[in-house]
């Protein structure tokens, strides 16, 4: 018999890993919140607002009942934007049982409690985190659903919930899934590289080239990877596919729309007009809220966290943000690294 797994919700990322999962042989149950788009994946086979021009898996089976997504799952794979996890998993505790172990996909913050996903996840559900995993690297949904070869990583506390977690999303053809314990050092990678991609995305707006973009990527791991050790990850994380791979992937692809939505507002777009064009999550946005607040609960400097905050929040013109970070004090790029605790 094949495993079951209750996919939360059909937006992008979460049609394109039930679509994983379904290559691989597992009865995917992906819930949503909307009828006429359940019907559509069940009759018609696609998710065209999402994933345009995509025929899904046959047994892709779609559903608005929590209870038919939920009853005899093995695993739930909760993909829902950050702003509704806590609202998606609350939903799900009726129904959650002791058998399953719950996946995660979802990149950002809850911004009135700055808490990690995983957090939000284990109160709402009131399970151990070892019953959790996340999973994250660089991964576009379109690409994914072309089955283009992706690699990801799957964090967990517990061994065995992130062996479980590899062995559904794992095939040999096109999906590579690594395991990782650092489960703070996976969340904040995911999370906080979609403020650097906004921030490339700016740069490529207003017209600078791609010198300014790769020091926004590489600073911008060391203003990553700072915040997160003192939050209490390993370092290593960022130097692997949550980091570096997924920081490098988000900054330069096509597909991203944290980079495309940062290029708008950097040939001056107004940010609300950009959001309400995108039409799907971007979720560097509330992101950058996060962190900043973030840095200063945990006294730590991330001087393209702050200015991106006040482009975003406060109508910085774009470049006057960049003028401001090319000013700053001189410093040692090595002693930098050192005292953040890289090494
Ligand atoms: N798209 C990708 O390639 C990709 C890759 C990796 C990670 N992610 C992450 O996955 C998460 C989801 O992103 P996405 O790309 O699938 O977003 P999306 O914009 O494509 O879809 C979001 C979905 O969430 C639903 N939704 C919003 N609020 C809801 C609520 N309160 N209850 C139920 N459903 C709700 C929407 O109806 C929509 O179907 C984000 O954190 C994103 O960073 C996305
Ligand atoms: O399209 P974005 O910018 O939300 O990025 C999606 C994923 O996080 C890439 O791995």
């Amino acid at each position: 018999m094949s495993v079951k797994v209750a996919v939360f919700v059909a937006g992008s990322w979460g049609t394109a890993l039930s679509e994983v999962l379904a290559q691989n042989g597992c009865n995917v149950s992906l819930w949503t919140r909307n009828e006429r788009q359940a019907e559509e994946i069940n009759t018609k086979h696609s998710n065209h607002k999402y994933l345009p021009d995509v025929t899904l898996h046959p047994d892709l089976h779609a559903t608005c009942s929590m209870e038919e997504a939920m009853e005899g799952a093995e695993a739930c794979l909760i993909v829902a934007p950050s702003a509704a996890m806590r609202q998606v998993t609350r939903q799900m505790k009726p129904y959650f049982t002791d058998k399953m172990i719950i996946v995660h996909a979802t990149k950002g913050f809850e911004t009135e409690t700055l808490k990690r996903m995983s957090e939000v996840i284990a109160e709402e559900l009131e399970c151990g985190e070892d019953r959790i995993a996340v999973l994250s690297g660089p991964s576009h949904a379109e690409e994914v659903v072309r089955q283009c070869p992706t690699t990801v990583v799957v964090a967990s506390t517990s061994t065995e919930t992130g062996e479980k977690a590899q062995d559904l999303f794992m095939n040999e053809s096109f999906f590579r899934v690594y395991t990782n314990q650092d489960v703070i050092g996976v969340e904040l990678a995911g999370s906080l590289k979609n403020i650097i991609a906004l921030g490339a995305g700016l740069s490529d707006g207003i017209g600078y080239g791609d010198n300014a973009k790769a020091a926004l990527i590489t600073r911008g791991l060391a203003e990553i990877a700072r915040l997160g050790v003192v939050m209490g990850a390993n370092a290593l994380t960022f130097a692997g596919l949550a980091g570096v791979g997924d920081l490098v992937v988000t900054c330069t692809s096509q597909h991203s729309r944290n980079w495309r939505a940062g290029s708008l507002i950097g040939q001056g777009h107004a940010v609300d007009e950009v959001l309400s064009q995108m039409g799907m999550v971007v979720e560097g946005i509330r992101t950058t809220k996060a962190a900043y607040l973030l840095a200063r609960q945990y006294d730590v400097q991330l001087p393209i966290t702050e200015q991106l905050h006040r482009v975003l929040f406060d109508g910085k013109e774009p470049k006057k943000a960049v003028e401001h970070l090319m000013g700053r004090v001189r410093k040692n790029e090595i002693e930098e690294v050192a005292k953040s605790s890289w090494s």
